[in-house]
């Protein structure tokens, strides 16, 4: 019997999550069709992937790129739509099975709600739609019965580890650190890193904000608080490991101290796959982790004192309520403001505690208080940086 192709609703399909996606797709055309991509500015990529994948709709976000993209698809059947509100538009469309969740940022939040909302699954690339509202979300996707699947290679690799294990108590998950960059650097060094230099991920070719998030450490941060909603878990039930190769992606430890880990080289296709096939693995030519060739794997405590982006995040993590929403605001703005070379790479730190300490603490937060709290941590950092 034939089986029913899935139709993916790709939302930041211009990026590098996005991108390997299609390339998912590509290799699989019995498996999977493509039913709407999404981009903030790169029309000319959208178009072109438009044109190969034959979507039933677009959006491009930007408004200035709108007529450019309509006329370039003009004798396609593509819908064309346009502005921030069509994301959450075209995420209410009932003609999808799947969103793939891979804008970057607190942008992702609405339209995965949205999707949510519409009972559509997830395939969750961003990480910072729970950081901000996680309790909401995972909530909502409860009610929805809606599945949220992890995509983060960390915590796809936790959810691969706790299949067949729903009856199990997990004693800990240890999320695995490549440690970026400038693992082993001291504070002096660090004071006058450049965004080139930060943006050389020793290990995972990334989009930009993560690059430097790695590089920081406050990716793993993001990741905890992300575990603490994807899998329900209590922040002393959370531990950061530095693995500086990359092979295991994450481990989980049960109540016998069994330890359970997935491993494999650093390419995010694999995460992407699983969550899109699940709970099907499909075969693939994906290269494979040699024991011969990578046959050393090494662990190492993670430098607080030196990263100490990672204490805010460990902080915020077991305070919560809108505190990681805080965190995570002025941390978009701090990371943006580096990126063009307007502050360096440990005054984000210092702009970031300084917006945890700034705008007023709220224990249980409703969605709008998560969004003014969001508002007022940009208006705050922004203001720091006098931008
Ligand atoms: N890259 C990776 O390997 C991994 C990424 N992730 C997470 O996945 C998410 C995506 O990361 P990544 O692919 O690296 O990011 P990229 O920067 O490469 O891509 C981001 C995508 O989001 C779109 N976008 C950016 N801003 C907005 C906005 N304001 N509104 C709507 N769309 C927007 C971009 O559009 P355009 O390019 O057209 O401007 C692009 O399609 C992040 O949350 C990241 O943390 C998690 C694990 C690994
Ligand atoms: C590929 C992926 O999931 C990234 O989040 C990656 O883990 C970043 O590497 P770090 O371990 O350096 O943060
Ligand atoms: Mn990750």
């Amino acid at each position: 019997m034939q089986q029913q192709k899935k139709r993916i609703a790709i939302f930041g399909s211009t990026g590098s999550i996005g991108t390997q996606a299609l390339d998912v797709i590509e290799a699989n055309p019995d498996l999977f069709e493509v039913e709407i991509l999404t981009a903030h500015t790169n029309d000319e990529l959208l178009v072109q992937q438009a044109i190969q994948f034959n979507p039933n709709a677009v959006v491009i976000v930007d408004e200035r790129k709108y007529e450019k993209v309509k006329q370039a698809l003009a004798s396609t059947d593509v819908k064309v739509f346009t502005g921030e509100q069509s994301l959450e538009e075209v995420a209410a469309f009932d003609t999808y099975d799947m969103m793939l969740a891979a804008i970057v940022g607190f942008a992702g939040l609405k339209p995965t709600l949205k999707a949510i909302e519409n009972k559509k699954a997830i395939a969750l690339a961003n990480k910072e739609t729970l950081v901000v509202a996680g309790d909401i979300v995972m909530q909502k996707a409860v009610e929805n019965r809606v599945p949220v699947i992890p995509v983060d290679s960390e915590h796809s690799a936790i959810f691969q580890c706790l299949v067949g294990e729903a009856r199990n108590k997990i004693d800990k998950i240890i999320l695995t650190a490549s440690g970026g960059p400038f693992r082993g650097r001291k504070p002096n060094f660090l004071l006058n890193v450049k965004r080139d230099h930060a943006l050389q991920h020793p290990n995972w070719s990334m989009g930009a904000k993560i690059t430097i998030d790695s590089a920081t450490l406050m990716n793993k941060g993001l990741e905890m608080i992300e575990a603490k909603w994807l899998f329900n878990l209590a922040p002393e039930q959370i531990q950061v490991v530095i693995h500086p190769q990359s092979i295991i992606h994450s481990m989980v430890q049960f109540e016998d101290g069994s330890i359970k880990s997935q491993m494999g080289l650093p390419d995010m296709k694999l995460p992407i796959q699983y969550a899109m096939a699940f709970p099907q693995r499909i075969p693939n030519n994906f290269p494979r982790y040699d024991f011969k060739k990578i046959n050393t794997l090494t662990f190492e405590e993670p430098d607080l004192k030196t990263f100490r982006n990672l204490a805010l995040a460990i902080d915020a993590l077991a305070k919560g309520g809108n505190l990681p929403c805080i965190m995570n605001a002025a941390n978009e703005i701090a990371v943006w403001a580096f990126l063009r070379n307007r502050v360096g790479f440990l005054d984000m730190t210092d702009i970031i505690e300084k917006a945890m300490n700034h705008v007023k603490f709220i224990a249980k937060p409703t969605l709008d208080e998560y969004l003014e709290s969001d508002a007022e941590a940009r208006n705050y950092t922004a203001s720091l940086i006098q931008m």
